[in-house]
């Protein structure tokens, strides 16, 4: 067996229909939801911190499923969720909550963590329906942001066009799934040039 290096498996949850605790409201939980609203603005969060900031409230201004409880984490905050992302000031408190996490297999972030974290966030190219997530495997966050900005530039805006196009070639073609391939790759084949 070959190691390939990065071996993180790359998935994309449809959030909108999950529920998403985010623990912490300072400048990390500003980041993440900032993260996850660019993505699934209409997803479910309930976001508990001992103290929420000024910037945490604004950004969740404006959006009905989201719910800002201030209080200290507890166990049953994990009542019905599926996916959490921890940012908080106190590694203890991080520590045992992943721990809880693991024992409800709740999927956990722990920002900044990588060893108590069971996925990554990663960097997001987004033009339209295309989505492109780059991950470095943790070694450069900071290199992500640049493939991201990279990629960004690169890819053209009528991107969106030509999927919109090829949705519809793909709905009207008749015949078994070997010929709609073949048919599919004969309109795409020029575009590796
Ligand atoms: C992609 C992005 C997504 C997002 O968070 O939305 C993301 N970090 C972003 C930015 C960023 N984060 C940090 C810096 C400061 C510069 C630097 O340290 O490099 C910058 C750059 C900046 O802000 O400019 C600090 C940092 N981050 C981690 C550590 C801990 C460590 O490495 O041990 C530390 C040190 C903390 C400390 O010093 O205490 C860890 C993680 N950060 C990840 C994701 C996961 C790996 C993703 C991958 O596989 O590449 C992982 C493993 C876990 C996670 O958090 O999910 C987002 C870019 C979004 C964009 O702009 O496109
Ligand atoms: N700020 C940064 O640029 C940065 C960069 C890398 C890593 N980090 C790390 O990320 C973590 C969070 O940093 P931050 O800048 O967001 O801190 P912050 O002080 O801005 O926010 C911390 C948040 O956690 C909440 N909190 C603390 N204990 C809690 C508990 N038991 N239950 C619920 N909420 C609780 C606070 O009320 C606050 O909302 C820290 O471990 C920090 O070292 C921060």
């Amino acid at each position: 067996m070959t190691d390939t290096g990065n071996n993180l498996f790359p998935v994309f949850f449809k959030l909108e229909d999950m529920n998403l605790l985010l623990v912490g409201g300072g400048y990390v939980g500003c980041e993440k939801l900032g993260a996850v609203l660019k993505n699934s603005p209409k997803a479910t969060i309930r976001i508990v911190a001992t103290e929420m900031s000024t910037e945490i409230k604004a950004m969740a201004e404006g959006y009905p499923n989201i719910s800002l409880v201030e209080k200290p984490f507890e166990p049953s905050d994990l009542a019905g969720i599926n996916l959490a992302i921890v940012g908080i000031d106190d590694p203890e408190t991080s520590a045992s909550i992943q721990v809880i996490c693991r024992q409800q297999n709740i999927l956990v972030n722990v920002a900044d963590k990588p060893a108590l974290c069971d996925f990554y966030l990663g960097s997001v190219v987004k033009k339209g329906d295309l989505k492109i997530a780059i991950s470095t495997n943790g070694k450069s966050p900071t290199v992500a942001k640049r493939m991201r900005e990279m990629l960004t530039e690169v890819i053209p805006e009528t991107i969106d066009d030509v999927l919109d196009q090829m949705a519809k070639v793909r709905d009207k073609l008749k015949g078994d799934f070997d010929y709609k391939i073949k048919k599919l790759d004969e309109i795409t084949k020029d575009w590796k040039n």
